[in-house]
């Protein structure tokens, strides 16, 4: 399912926080969205979902203005991973997974077969198997982050809003979200605030900034030495990893502030060497 976003706006509290951002997300490629804290990624991902209405603009999947879809249509066409969960439910893990069905049409009766083995399937998937009769309450939070990827997948629909779903999460089991994230096969647009991961897993990056899209292409395009120093002030060197041959970024030292005080400084003339990926 193709995602479009026309010339969004959002508000928070009052001030505007999306400015005019328009992107689009073919049928089954996953788009990273990175910027610094506050710059409007989970704004933008609540607008995608269909969570908070935008001030202007629209969302469309395969062409479908998200607004004239009712709540079930929706929550049978994208599945949200948000960022905080007050989830402290003492219900087990199982029964958890098993609300992603809802959108299906399991009432409040006895869970299907099918369900249950559905809901089983997306835990084993996330290696979170084990966990299946453990309340929710009681698990870390990297299990807890796995526990709710497994939810989204039993929902089973074609898009997948993610916001930071690899938080908590050590590098063998952020590696695998990832993977598992690809290997579904479905339209992703994910937050992420490791660069490099970020660039292994996704087909496109967009890099917000205050509110706006200041970049966005492949991650070969997007992710370079001048660019991460104006967004992020952050100096860094770009290399070819040795094994993949992609372009990874070391990361050396915040760059001196601007005299104001506010942000990095506007980007000089890139000294590192940046070795170009094959
Ligand atoms: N409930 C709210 N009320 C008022 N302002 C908000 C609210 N939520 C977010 N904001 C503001 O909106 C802006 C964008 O926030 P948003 O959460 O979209 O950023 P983000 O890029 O996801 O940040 P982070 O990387 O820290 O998760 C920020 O300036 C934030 O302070």
């Amino acid at each position: 399912m193709r995602v479009d976003v026309e010339n969004l706006r959002a508000h928070r509290g009052g001030r505007p926080v999306i400015t005019d951002v328009s992107v689009s997300v073919p049928s089954g490629t996953v788009l990273g969205l990175l910027g610094p804290n506050g710059s409007g990624k989970s704004t933008l991902l609540r607008a995608v979902s269909g969570l908070a209405a935008p001030s202007a603009g629209r969302v469309r999947f395969d062409g479908t203005d998200i607004t004239s879809l009712g709540r079930k249509e929706m929550a049978r066409r994208v599945a949200v991973m948000a960022q905080e969960h007050s989830e402290e439910f003492e219900i087990p893990v199982l029964d958890l997974v098993l609300l992603g069905r809802i959108p299906h049409g399991r009432g409040y009766g006895r869970d299907s077969d099918h369900d249950i083995s559905f809901a089983q399937q997306a835990l084993a998937r996330v290696g979170a198997a084990h966990l299946e009769n453990r309340p929710f309450s009681a698990l870390s939070g990297g299990e807890r982050q796995r526990v709710l990827f497994a939810r989204t997948l039993t929902q089973d629909t074609p898009v997948l809003v993610l916001d930071e779903p690899t938080n908590h999460l050590d590098i063998a089991h952020q590696l695998e979200l990832l993977d598992l994230v690809r290997a579904t096969g479905r339209t992703v647009v994910v937050a992420l605030h490791d660069l490099n991961l970020a660039a292994r897993s996704c087909d496109a990056i967009g890099v917000l900034a205050e509110g706006s899209l200041l970049s966005l292409g492949t991650p070969d395009e997007v992710l370079h030495t001048d660019l991460v120093r104006s967004v992020f002030g952050v100096e860094s060197t770009a290399v070819a990893h040795p094994r993949s041959g992609r372009r990874h970024l070391l990361f050396d030292a915040c760059s001196p502030p601007k005299p104001n005080g506010h942000g990095p400084t506007n980007p000089p003339t890139p000294t590192e060497e940046e070795v170009t990926t094959p």
